[in-house]
Protein backbone atom coordinates (compact mmCIF):
# COMPACT_ATOMS: atom_id res chain seq x y z
CA UNK A 1 0.00 0.00 0.00
CA UNK A 2 0.88 3.50 -0.71
CA UNK A 3 1.37 6.14 2.03
CA UNK A 4 2.93 8.85 -0.37
CA UNK A 5 0.83 12.22 -0.29
CA UNK A 6 1.77 15.97 -1.42
CA UNK A 7 1.40 19.29 0.88
CA UNK A 8 1.73 22.73 -0.65
CA UNK A 9 2.97 21.02 -3.86
CA UNK A 10 5.92 18.86 -2.01
CA UNK A 11 5.92 15.04 -1.91
CA UNK A 12 5.83 13.26 1.56
CA UNK A 13 6.91 9.72 1.20
CA UNK A 14 4.60 8.87 4.17
CA UNK A 15 1.75 10.92 5.52
CA UNK A 16 2.76 11.26 8.89
CA UNK A 17 4.90 13.94 10.93
CA UNK A 18 5.31 15.51 14.25
CA UNK A 19 2.75 18.73 15.45
CA UNK A 20 5.51 21.64 15.89
CA UNK A 21 6.41 22.00 19.13
CA UNK A 22 6.85 17.99 19.81
CA UNK A 23 10.38 16.91 19.36
CA UNK A 24 11.29 19.59 17.39
CA UNK A 25 13.30 22.60 19.21
CA UNK A 26 16.62 21.58 18.98
CA UNK A 27 18.62 20.11 16.34
CA UNK A 28 19.28 16.71 17.62
CA UNK A 29 15.54 16.29 18.56
CA UNK A 30 15.18 16.99 14.52
CA UNK A 31 17.72 14.83 13.74
CA UNK A 32 15.84 12.19 15.32
CA UNK A 33 13.14 12.64 13.57
CA UNK A 34 14.80 12.78 10.50
CA UNK A 35 16.09 9.38 11.30
CA UNK A 36 13.05 8.19 12.57
CA UNK A 37 9.72 6.49 9.71
CA UNK A 38 8.29 10.08 9.61
CA UNK A 39 7.54 11.26 6.12
CA UNK A 40 8.51 14.69 7.11
CA UNK A 41 9.41 17.68 10.04
CA UNK A 42 8.32 20.42 11.47
CA UNK A 43 10.32 23.02 13.74
CA UNK A 44 9.38 24.34 16.89
CA UNK A 45 7.43 27.69 16.51
CA UNK A 46 9.74 30.53 16.38
CA UNK A 47 9.60 33.90 17.73
CA UNK A 48 11.85 37.05 16.65
CA UNK A 49 13.78 36.51 20.31
CA UNK A 50 14.94 33.20 22.07
CA UNK A 51 12.33 31.87 24.50
CA UNK A 52 12.51 30.54 27.52
CA UNK A 53 9.26 30.04 28.05
CA UNK A 54 6.65 29.48 31.06
CA UNK A 55 8.26 28.04 34.42
CA UNK A 56 8.03 24.17 34.85
CA UNK A 57 5.88 22.02 35.54
CA UNK A 58 4.66 22.93 31.62
CA UNK A 59 3.51 19.68 30.14
CA UNK A 60 1.74 16.75 31.78
CA UNK A 61 0.33 13.50 30.55
CA UNK A 62 -2.99 12.82 31.01
CA UNK A 63 -5.14 9.52 31.36
CA UNK A 64 -6.73 10.66 28.12
CA UNK A 65 -3.72 12.92 26.74
CA UNK A 66 -1.51 16.01 27.40
CA UNK A 67 -2.06 19.51 28.90
CA UNK A 68 0.40 21.80 28.40
CA UNK A 69 1.63 25.06 28.76
CA UNK A 70 4.80 25.53 27.28
CA UNK A 71 4.85 29.46 26.42
CA UNK A 72 6.40 29.38 23.46
CA UNK A 73 10.16 28.42 24.06
CA UNK A 74 12.34 28.43 21.45
CA UNK A 75 15.43 29.20 20.19
CA UNK A 76 14.57 32.14 18.17
CA UNK A 77 13.80 32.18 14.42
CA UNK A 78 17.69 32.47 12.94
CA UNK A 79 18.24 29.06 14.86
CA UNK A 80 15.50 27.61 12.16
CA UNK A 81 16.29 29.85 9.57
CA UNK A 82 19.80 28.04 9.81
CA UNK A 83 18.68 24.84 10.55
CA UNK A 84 16.85 25.14 7.16
CA UNK A 85 19.64 26.59 5.44
CA UNK A 86 21.88 23.50 6.23
CA UNK A 87 18.94 20.94 5.83
CA UNK A 88 19.74 18.70 3.04
CA UNK A 89 16.72 18.87 0.58
CA UNK A 90 18.75 17.06 -2.38
CA UNK A 91 19.60 13.34 -0.01
CA UNK A 92 16.64 13.77 2.12
CA UNK A 93 13.47 12.65 0.62
CA UNK A 94 11.89 14.40 3.72
CA UNK A 95 10.51 17.62 3.13
CA UNK A 96 11.36 20.30 5.73
CA UNK A 97 8.17 22.26 7.35
CA UNK A 98 9.00 25.27 9.46
CA UNK A 99 6.86 27.13 11.78
CA UNK A 100 6.84 30.72 12.68
CA UNK A 101 4.66 32.09 15.73
CA UNK A 102 5.89 35.90 16.11
CA UNK A 103 4.11 37.66 18.64
CA UNK A 104 2.94 40.72 16.46
CA UNK A 105 2.53 40.78 12.83
CA UNK A 106 5.44 43.17 13.28
CA UNK A 107 7.27 40.36 14.03
CA UNK A 108 6.09 37.44 12.09
CA UNK A 109 6.45 39.56 8.80
CA UNK A 110 10.35 40.37 9.84
CA UNK A 111 10.76 36.17 10.19
CA UNK A 112 8.86 35.88 6.63
CA UNK A 113 10.75 38.70 5.18
CA UNK A 114 14.12 36.35 6.05
CA UNK A 115 13.12 33.15 4.83
CA UNK A 116 11.82 34.63 2.05
CA UNK A 117 15.45 36.47 1.12
CA UNK A 118 17.14 33.24 1.34
CA UNK A 119 14.54 31.18 -0.95
CA UNK A 120 14.38 27.70 0.66
CA UNK A 121 12.73 25.19 -0.42
CA UNK A 122 11.10 24.52 3.47
CA UNK A 123 7.73 25.10 3.81
CA UNK A 124 5.85 27.69 5.90
CA UNK A 125 3.22 26.80 8.42
CA UNK A 126 1.99 29.94 10.42
CA UNK A 127 1.26 29.72 14.15
CA UNK A 128 -2.28 31.30 14.52
CA UNK A 129 -3.62 29.34 17.67
CA UNK A 130 -0.56 29.43 20.50
CA UNK A 131 -2.80 29.24 23.56
CA UNK A 132 -0.55 29.67 26.12
CA UNK A 133 1.99 33.08 25.74
CA UNK A 134 -0.02 34.87 28.91
CA UNK A 135 -1.31 38.66 27.77
CA UNK A 136 -1.65 37.47 23.92
CA UNK A 137 -4.82 36.12 22.90
CA UNK A 138 -4.96 33.79 20.29
CA UNK A 139 -5.02 35.49 16.25
CA UNK A 140 -7.42 31.98 15.22
CA UNK A 141 -10.51 33.30 17.40
CA UNK A 142 -9.86 36.53 15.97
CA UNK A 143 -11.27 36.54 12.18
CA UNK A 144 -10.49 40.38 11.90
CA UNK A 145 -7.01 40.49 12.70
CA UNK A 146 -6.50 37.10 11.33
CA UNK A 147 -8.09 38.09 7.85
CA UNK A 148 -5.49 41.03 8.21
CA UNK A 149 -2.33 39.15 8.88
CA UNK A 150 -3.01 36.77 5.69
CA UNK A 151 -3.51 39.85 3.68
CA UNK A 152 -0.49 41.05 4.78
CA UNK A 153 1.99 38.21 5.02
CA UNK A 154 0.41 36.06 1.66
CA UNK A 155 2.05 38.48 -0.34
CA UNK A 156 4.91 38.59 0.91
CA UNK A 157 5.63 34.81 1.33
CA UNK A 158 4.89 34.55 -2.48
CA UNK A 159 5.08 30.67 -2.67
CA UNK A 160 2.42 28.37 -1.20
CA UNK A 161 2.30 28.21 2.62
CA UNK A 162 0.11 27.06 5.54
CA UNK A 163 -1.47 28.19 8.38
CA UNK A 164 -2.18 26.03 12.05
CA UNK A 165 -5.55 26.84 13.18
CA UNK A 166 -7.21 26.41 16.82
CA UNK A 167 -10.10 24.29 17.14
CA UNK A 168 -13.33 25.79 15.99
CA UNK A 169 -16.72 24.60 18.13
CA UNK A 170 -19.67 26.38 15.75
CA UNK A 171 -20.54 25.91 12.77
CA UNK A 172 -20.60 29.60 11.78
CA UNK A 173 -16.84 29.98 12.70
CA UNK A 174 -16.10 26.77 10.22
CA UNK A 175 -17.88 28.89 7.66
CA UNK A 176 -16.44 32.10 8.25
CA UNK A 177 -12.75 30.79 8.96
CA UNK A 178 -13.25 28.71 5.73
CA UNK A 179 -14.33 32.02 3.38
CA UNK A 180 -10.98 33.55 4.83
CA UNK A 181 -8.99 30.93 3.87
CA UNK A 182 -10.36 30.85 0.26
CA UNK A 183 -9.69 34.19 -0.33
CA UNK A 184 -5.82 33.38 0.04
CA UNK A 185 -4.41 31.71 -3.13
CA UNK A 186 -1.03 30.86 -1.75
CA UNK A 187 -2.86 29.63 1.25
CA UNK A 188 -2.45 25.86 0.57
CA UNK A 189 -3.25 24.15 3.33
CA UNK A 190 -4.50 24.39 6.84
CA UNK A 191 -3.62 22.36 9.69
CA UNK A 192 -6.18 21.09 11.95
CA UNK A 193 -5.97 21.30 15.31
CA UNK A 194 -3.94 23.58 17.74
CA UNK A 195 -4.22 21.96 21.61
CA UNK A 196 -7.76 22.91 23.10
CA UNK A 197 -7.15 25.89 25.07
CA UNK A 198 -7.41 26.75 28.22
CA UNK A 199 -8.19 23.39 29.97
CA UNK A 200 -7.65 22.76 33.74
CA UNK A 201 -6.09 19.41 35.29
CA UNK A 202 -6.16 19.20 39.30
CA UNK A 203 -4.86 16.58 41.52
CA UNK A 204 -7.47 14.92 43.59
CA UNK A 205 -5.59 14.02 46.02
CA UNK A 206 -3.53 17.44 46.64
CA UNK A 207 -6.01 19.50 45.17
CA UNK A 208 -3.67 21.24 42.85
CA UNK A 209 -3.80 21.98 39.59
CA UNK A 210 -0.86 20.02 37.62
CA UNK A 211 0.80 22.67 35.43
CA UNK A 212 2.53 25.82 37.30
CA UNK A 213 1.55 28.66 34.61
CA UNK A 214 -1.52 30.26 34.45
CA UNK A 215 -2.96 28.99 37.36
CA UNK A 216 -2.99 25.58 35.73
CA UNK A 217 -4.44 26.72 32.63
CA UNK A 218 -3.57 24.63 29.35
CA UNK A 219 -3.51 23.22 25.64
CA UNK A 220 -5.22 19.95 26.11
CA UNK A 221 -3.96 17.21 23.36
CA UNK A 222 -4.11 13.88 23.08
CA UNK A 223 -7.36 10.75 23.01
CA UNK A 224 -9.55 13.37 24.38
CA UNK A 225 -9.37 15.77 21.48
CA UNK A 226 -9.51 13.20 19.08
CA UNK A 227 -13.03 14.12 18.03
CA UNK A 228 -12.78 17.44 18.11
CA UNK A 229 -9.74 17.30 16.03
CA UNK A 230 -12.12 14.79 13.45
CA UNK A 231 -14.43 17.40 13.13
CA UNK A 232 -12.63 20.52 12.41
CA UNK A 233 -10.38 18.42 9.66
CA UNK A 234 -13.72 17.20 7.85
CA UNK A 235 -15.12 20.89 8.45
CA UNK A 236 -12.70 22.51 6.80
CA UNK A 237 -12.06 19.31 4.23
CA UNK A 238 -15.75 20.02 2.76
CA UNK A 239 -15.12 24.00 2.69
CA UNK A 240 -12.41 24.76 1.23
CA UNK A 241 -12.17 25.63 -2.23
CA UNK A 242 -10.11 22.56 -4.65
CA UNK A 243 -6.45 22.16 -4.51
CA UNK A 244 -6.40 23.59 -0.47
CA UNK A 245 -5.42 20.83 1.85
CA UNK A 246 -6.41 19.79 5.10
CA UNK A 247 -3.36 18.70 7.59
CA UNK A 248 -4.90 16.63 10.30
CA UNK A 249 -3.24 16.58 14.25
CA UNK A 250 -4.87 15.84 17.51
CA UNK A 251 -5.89 12.51 19.22
CA UNK A 252 -3.56 9.90 16.85
CA UNK A 253 -2.66 7.06 19.00
CA UNK A 254 -2.85 4.69 16.91
CA UNK A 255 -3.12 3.51 13.33
CA UNK A 256 -6.77 3.61 13.96
CA UNK A 257 -6.75 7.40 14.28
CA UNK A 258 -4.81 8.15 11.82
CA UNK A 259 -7.15 6.25 9.45
CA UNK A 260 -10.10 8.52 10.61
CA UNK A 261 -7.77 11.54 10.01
CA UNK A 262 -7.69 10.59 6.12
CA UNK A 263 -11.43 9.45 6.14
CA UNK A 264 -12.34 13.08 7.62
CA UNK A 265 -10.12 14.43 4.65
CA UNK A 266 -7.02 14.81 5.72
CA UNK A 267 -3.64 14.61 3.55
CA UNK A 268 -1.46 14.19 5.92
CA UNK A 269 -1.15 13.41 9.74
CA UNK A 270 0.97 15.10 12.75
CA UNK A 271 1.57 13.57 15.88
CA UNK A 272 1.42 15.61 19.55
CA UNK A 273 1.03 14.08 22.74
CA UNK A 274 1.36 10.26 21.47
CA UNK A 275 4.96 11.06 19.95
CA UNK A 276 5.83 13.13 23.19
CA UNK A 277 5.04 10.33 25.30
CA UNK A 278 6.18 7.08 23.19
CA UNK A 279 9.03 9.02 21.31
CA UNK A 280 10.04 8.29 16.90
CA UNK A 281 9.57 5.16 16.80
CA UNK A 282 6.00 5.80 17.25
CA UNK A 283 6.08 6.57 13.02
CA UNK A 284 7.27 3.13 12.65
CA UNK A 285 3.97 1.55 14.42
CA UNK A 286 1.57 4.01 13.48
CA UNK A 287 2.92 3.11 9.73
CA UNK A 288 2.57 -0.04 9.96
CA UNK A 289 -0.87 -0.22 11.39
CA UNK A 290 -2.46 2.31 8.93
CA UNK A 291 -0.46 -0.42 6.29
CA UNK A 292 -2.14 -3.39 7.94
CA UNK A 293 -6.18 -1.12 8.14
CA UNK A 294 -5.85 -0.40 4.49
CA UNK A 295 -4.84 -3.78 3.27
CA UNK A 296 -7.99 -5.20 5.45
CA UNK A 297 -9.85 -2.66 3.90
CA UNK A 298 -8.99 -2.87 0.67
CA UNK A 299 -7.86 0.47 -0.11
CA UNK A 300 -4.07 0.70 -2.15
CA UNK A 301 -3.65 4.50 -1.60
CA UNK A 302 -4.87 7.18 0.79
CA UNK A 303 -6.95 8.58 -1.98
CA UNK A 304 -9.09 5.81 -2.43
CA UNK A 305 -10.66 6.56 0.82
CA UNK A 306 -9.33 10.42 1.66
CA UNK A 307 -12.25 12.36 2.66
CA UNK A 308 -15.61 9.69 1.85
CA UNK A 309 -16.37 9.16 5.76
CA UNK A 310 -19.91 8.64 5.12
CA UNK A 311 -23.09 9.98 6.82
CA UNK A 312 -26.42 8.46 7.66
C1 LIG B 1 3.33 27.90 19.81
C2 LIG B 1 2.89 27.74 21.05
C3 LIG B 1 2.07 26.62 21.46
C4 LIG B 1 2.27 26.01 22.68
C5 LIG B 1 3.25 26.50 23.68
O1 LIG B 1 4.44 26.71 23.32
O2 LIG B 1 2.80 26.68 24.84
N1 LIG B 1 1.50 24.95 23.08
C6 LIG B 1 0.50 24.47 22.26
O3 LIG B 1 -0.21 23.51 22.64
N2 LIG B 1 0.29 25.03 21.06
C7 LIG B 1 1.02 26.10 20.61
O4 LIG B 1 0.77 26.58 19.48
Amino acid sequence: VDLSTSIAGVSLPNLFFNASGVWCQHESELKELLNSESGSLITKSATFEYREGNPSPRYVPLPAGSINSMGLPNEGYEYYLNYAKNYDYTNNVKPLFVSLSGLSLQDNVKMVEQFVAADLPCILEINFSCPNVPGKPQLGYDMDAMENALKVLAPIVKKPFGIKLPPYFDIAHFDAVAAIVNKIDNLAFVTCVNSVGNGLAIDFETETALIKPKDGFGGLGGAMILNTALANVNAFHRRLNEGKKVIGVGGVTSGKEAFLHVLAGASAVQIGTQLKEEGPVFFARVKKELEEIMQAKGYKSLDDFRGKVKTL
